[in-house]
């Protein structure tokens, strides 16, 4: 039998869009952090993320056609406090969902391994 991707362990689509929707919740609650989420439109910064967590970086089945990470957050100026911030809401979001230590820390490498392409740009 193949290996289990991460996809299907956190639930496959509807396991990963309750994530990804309480993630931006807790992001959207944080005031050190919200100011960031201004003018973005919300509705499909969630379905770009939910199909970007579901493609590469979670091994699942569906393409991502959003722009890069780099060029996503270029401008946005994000700080590495903000980073911190974000790593730990998605945590908090993962273990809502009953998602194990060692599948958070999975998630968590891969949020660490992309930082260059997101802070201070
Ligand atoms: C931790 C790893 C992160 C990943 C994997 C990630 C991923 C993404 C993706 C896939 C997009 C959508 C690109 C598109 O719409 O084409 C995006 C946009 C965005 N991200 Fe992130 N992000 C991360 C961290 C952060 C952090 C820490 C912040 C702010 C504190 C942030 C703020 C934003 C904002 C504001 C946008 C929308 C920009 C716009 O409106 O055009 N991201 N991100």
């Amino acid at each position: 039998m193949a290996a289990e991707t991460l996809y299907d362990k956190l639930g496959g689509e509807k396991g990963i869009s309750a994530v990804v929707h309480e993630f931006y919740d807790r992001m959207i609650a944080d005031e050190k952090v919200r100011h960031y989420f201004t003018y973005t439109d919300l509705e499909k910064l969630r379905e770009h993320q939910i199909t970007y967590f579901m493609s590469y970086a979670l091994g699942g089945p569906h393409k991502y056609q959003g722009n890069t990470l780099r060029i996503a957050h270029k401008g946005l100026n994000i700080s590495f406090e903000a980073y911190e911030i974000a790593i730990r809401h998605m945590n908090g979001a993962l273990r809502k969902y009953n998602v194990p230590i060692d599948d958070r820390v999975t998630v968590e490498a891969f949020l660490r391994a992309v930082k260059p392409h997101i802070i201070n740009k």
